[in-house]
């Protein structure tokens, strides 16, 4: 029987003060399959740390940015690294869906259930008023988690593989979100997260 729902969009899944959609499915399926292992390769990954509250910590993934603008996160500055000819189609896809153009992308790759990210907002100002993010994921499934910043409110989903997260409206002033730690055994996952940022000047 054919699926009703398969082509309607997908519903906004807070209650609240911002919009988040999970697409599914957004490449064809062998496509996908080939992303990861060509991302893993051939990406530059590194190890950041991170300063916090004048200690020096790992960043618990491995990370990889590219962009056409500077930018500087976890107090690092990145000067601009043209976009590599792999994440060209991803960036269309994502464009496609967000309904606008990116500049930038942090790449997150989670070696297993010990890496995570911990709950922040992606509200820094370079992304200017309410920032549209589309987050793309491949490999394994994590769970993402969101929290209401005033009323502590939750809503959390399985991000498969092949799917597209995206993030907009005024969700990053009222929610946080992570992906926490988790024993259970799960497969390596990468993480791409399209933003649209305006340059940063080096310090
Ligand atoms: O891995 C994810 O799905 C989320 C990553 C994230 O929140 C970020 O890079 O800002
Ligand atoms: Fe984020």
């Amino acid at each position: 029987m054919r699926d009703l729902f398969a082509d309607q969009p997908p519903q906004n899944m807070l209650p609240r003060d911002g919009d988040t959609r999970l697409y599914r499915d957004v490449l064809p399926a062998e496509e996908a399959d080939r992303i990861f292992e060509r991302l893993h390769m051939a990406l530059n990954w590194q190890q950041e740390t991170a300063h916090i509250m004048g200690r020096d910590i790992a960043v618990p993934r491995l990370t990889s940015w590219y962009g056409e603008v500077a930018y500087r996160y976890s107090g690092v500055y990145h000067p601009a690294a043209p976009f590599p000819k792999i994440l060209m189609p991803l960036r269309k896809l994502a464009e496609e869906h967000a309904g606008q153009g990116f500049n930038t992308v942090l790449l997150n790759l989670y070696r297993d259930g010990r890496d995570s990210v911990s709950w922040h907002a992606d509200d820094e100002e370079v992304l200017g008023q309410n920032p549209v993010i589309a987050s793309l994921s491949f490999g394994g499934e994590r769970r993402f988690h969101m929290r209401h910043t005033q009323s502590g409110e939750r809503v959390s989903i399985d991000l498969p593989h092949n799917s597209l997260l995206v993030m907009g409206g005024t969700m990053q002033h009222h929610w946080q979100h992570q992906i926490p730690k988790t024993a259970r055994p799960v497969e390596p996952r990468i993480n791409l997260t399209f933003r649209k940022t305006v340059a940063e000047r080096p310090v």
